[in-house]
């Protein structure tokens, strides 16, 4: 067995910076300390030596909107590993009617030219018995986290009865619910009103979902979660408003984790304002971009451990493609990209304006998620015997962002001409080399499913917690607990 040794390198993960040298041995972390060797040797010196990051939003070949993701999981995973991120978790989403197992064998399909690691959400997108008894079997397959969209009404959008009954059944199998939290009603109102006085451009996609329908439906869901037991995971979250609810519910005790996505950070609603139908229609995703107090309110959110993640929500579609939705924007498909850039920008907005430390970073963008979902120190540690999923980050290389060259397939990127100060050298994919200063050796079919599992620290204390507060009857002499 071929082994590798990252010499010269700084470590860094969420909780510790350290000088050490690695050793990989089949695919795992078999020593951390100095001096090591191996067959092979990459040089990290300058460099930090930080876990790959993990994206937990991905639409990768998602049939949406009439038409399909442009990126699949061949340039997808390809892109994820170009920009340091060693492992995706995408969607299944069966169409309302069909079985979760059905459709997860769809999504399995998809996966045999995936280039990294990669897992499932399970989207409960309509509720009744075969949905109710296929979610333990989801479980078994190791798939602990189930999601809900409260927007795209007559789409993928459930109710609040379904809901209820959604995140019961997740909390009684030991998972976390998730939630697209949007008020799918007030979306489809405001839309309908917004074409009939002539809003037809992509601008108007942003007036139809204002804050206020993230922060109402945040705030719904988190108060279904905390009924029904179950931790809840609040994905894109892109507002104050729906920050200030989730800070709120953690402040309370709640189990509840907040998601922004790298967009919502850096770019803002004047995107939508741009004179260019393309430009603006590009970055047409829900929820929209916002002003910049609520991105101000993401980076605090971060700091501050009220949001947890940065995902990418990454769902590419081509120029081409958007244009189907010129003259009605309620018919633009919803989605931006994001995966090859995910990491740089973090690293240039976030530790190099000083609004997050490397350990912060660190956190952010691996530890936390694969804690939440149950795959730590799988994933997302530096540990002997974690998987070698690790990127060697040279916090000096420079380049400026370009669709030019990209492993995404689209023709566009929303960070074009952005310049980013923090690259990967390396990015090694359960020990092997997939990417080294830019150039692509990564292996077609190497990405393998990462089973999870349910029932983690936090599913164990909520429900403790749960059983000791649930209601009791109040026992009271001569009068029995049930008629007679
Ligand atoms: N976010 C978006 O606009 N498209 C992908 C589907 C979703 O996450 O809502
Ligand atoms: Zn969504
Ligand atoms: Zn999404």
């Amino acid at each position: 067995m071929t082994t590798t040794a990252i010499r010269n390198g700084t470590i860094v993960t969420a909780d510790l910076t350290y000088k050490a040298d690695v050793l990989i041995e089949n695919g795992r972390i078999a020593a951390i300390g100095p001096g090591l060797t191996g067959d092979t040797t990459l040089d990290a010196t300058g460099c930090l030596v930080m876990p790959g990051g993990i994206d937990p939003h991905t639409h990768l070949e998602m049939p949406f909107m009439g038409t399909y993701s442009a990126d699949d999981f061949d340039s997808g995973t390809r892109a994820a590993l170009a920009g340091g991120t060693t492992m995706v978790v995408d969607f299944a989403l069966p169409v309302p009617g069909q079985g979760l197992l059905d459709a997860l064998k769809i999504w399995d399909n998809k996966t045999a030219r995936a280039h990294c690691d990669y897992s499932f959400h399970m989207a409960v997108t309509w509720w009744g018995e075969q949905v109710f008894s296929e979610m333990a079997d989801i479980v078994d397959r190791g798939i602990t986290s189930f999601k809900h969209f409260m927007a795209y009404k007559g789409a993928l959008m459930v109710n609040d009865d379904e809901l209820f009954a959604s995140f019961s059944r997740v909390g009684e199998l030991g998972g976390i619910a998730l939630v697209h939290a949007e008020n799918g009603d007030v979306v489809a109102e405001l839309s309908a009103r917004l074409l009939a006085e002539g809003n037809t451009g992509p601008e108007a996609h942003a007036y139809s979902r204002p804050p206020q329908v993230e922060g109402e439906a945040t705030n719904r869901a988190i108060m279904i979660a905390d009924m029904a037991g179950v931790p809840l995971y609040v994905v894109h979250t892109s507002c104050e408003d729906a920050h200030e609810a989730i800070r709120r519910a953690r402040q309370a005790g709640k189990r509840v984790w907040g998601e922004p996505l790298i967009q919502h950070l850096v770019l803002d609603d004047g995107e939508y304002r741009h004179p260019d139908w393309d430009h603006a229609a590009r970055r047409v995703m829900s929820p929209p971009f916002r002003d910049k107090r609520h991105q101000d309110s993401l980076w605090a959110g971060l700091a501050a451990g009220s949001l947890s993640c940065v995902a990418t929500d990454h769902c590419a579609f081509t120029t081409e493609q958007k244009r189907t939705g010129i003259g009605d924007f309620t018919k633009i498909p919803n989605g931006t990209g994001g995966l090859q850039d995910r990491m740089p920008v973090l690293w240039t907005e976030g530790v190099g304006t000083g609004r997050l430390t490397p350990n912060e970073f660190v956190a952010v963008t691996s530890t936390n998620i694969a804690k939440i979902l149950g795959m730590y120190p799988r994933k997302g540690a530096v540990l002997v015997g974690s998987d070698a999923d690790l990127v060697v980050w040279d916090p000096h290389a420079e380049k400026t962002i370009s669709a030019e060259g990209q492993q995404s397939a689209i023709d566009y990127n929303v960070f074009e001409g952005r310049r980013v100060k923090g690259l990967p050298r390396f990015v090694l994919s359960r020990g092997h080399v997939a990417v080294t200063e830019g150039v692509m050796s990564s292996r077609e079919g190497h990405g393998a499913f990462v089973a999870r599992e349910p029932r983690g620290e936090v599913n164990r204390a909520l429900s403790s917690w749960k059983a000791l507060t649930a209601p009791r009857p109040v026992e009271r002499a001569g009068i029995p607990a049930s008629g007679v």
